[in-house]
């Protein structure tokens, strides 16, 4: 469903951060993209919907290809690639609802967008998202009123209404704390089995990663190392991923413990 062809970006400064990177990820699966820090896996998500312009190569949604569209047809694309931030990109003066519901705003017209009048369908399905994530109580209150976890879970709603075949997810975990970090990862990884939503999670915590996808790309200087099961993350190949960063520390993290959604964290 998502398809990616040579895709190449060199910003103008000369730094090469993807190196005609091919990938190809199914309806439904949910892929963790690990690598140290400049590997290039935030240009990739961003290359993906083009808010960072790919320098050469081809993405395709489907039967779609992206970086041959104009401004318009980008627009409508876009609608079907939903985004989740690591500062969850909320307005903060608008309520928790308010922000959900702009994830509808490509879709109402230019008059209803700017007024905020949504149709009642929207305001439904926002309140089913909202109870999905244990905020339902929580929509009328003030976005800055709201813990990291409790933005997290609005950032997530706001992608989920806008309906997409593909979650894009950027670091979304990077905030938060290991125990809400652990949440935010299952709640992501629940939803897109509920929804037969393929998602990529640019994530820096290889154990988070482990524990929750099937699938791991490993991203080294802008190319492809490692692509595969997390039980195959040996040490031989976290330390070609990593060179000499020292993965042991973050793997050191894993905490075996079972924390559901608890509904005293989330209110
Ligand atoms: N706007 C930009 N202009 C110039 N170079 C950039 C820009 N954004 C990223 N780069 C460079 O591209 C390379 C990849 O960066 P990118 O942010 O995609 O890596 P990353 O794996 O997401 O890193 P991190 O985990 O630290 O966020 C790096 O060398 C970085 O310096």
């Amino acid at each position: 469903m998502l398809r990616l062809d040579k895709l190449t970006k060199t910003y103008k400064t000369g730094d090469q951060a993807l190196k005609a990177v091919e990938l190809e990820i199914p309806q439904g699966q949910v892929v963790a993209l690990i690598g140290p820090s400049g590997a290039g896996k935030s240009t990739l998500i961003r290359c993906i919907n083009r808010l960072v312009e790919p320098t050469s190569g081809k993405v395709w949604l489907g039967d779609t290809e992206l970086t041959e569209l104009g401004a318009g047809a980008l627009r409508r694309e876009r609608r079907r690639m939903g985004m989740i931030f690591q500062e969850y990109a909320l307005v903060e003066r608008l309520t928790v609802m308010e922000n959900v519901l702009s994830g509808r705003l490509g879709y109402v017209g230019f008059w209803r967008s700017l007024t905020r009048r949504f149709p009642q369908k929207d305001v439904d399905e926002a309140f089913r998202l909202l109870d999905r994530v244990g905020l339902v109580h929580m929509a009328d209150k003030r976005a800055d009123e709201l813990s990291g976890g409790q933005r997290q879970r609005v950032g997530i709603c706001r992608a989920l209404i806008q309906d997409p075949a593909l979650l894009l997810v950027d670091e979304p975990t990077a905030s938060l704390d290991p125990k809400t970090s652990r949440q935010i990862m299952r709640l992501i990884c629940e939803l897109c089995a509920e929804r037969g939503l393929a998602a990529i999670i640019n994530i820096h915590d290889v154990a988070l990663a482990q524990m929750f996808v099937a699938r791991v790309i490993g991203l080294r200087a802008g190319a492809v190392e490692f692509d595969g099961p997390p039980d195959a993350l040996t040490p031989d190949v976290l330390t070609t991923i990593y060179g000499e960063e020292d993965w042991v520390a973050t793997i050191d993290k894993v905490e075996d413990e079972e924390d559901t959604l608890d509904p005293e964290a989330v209110a």
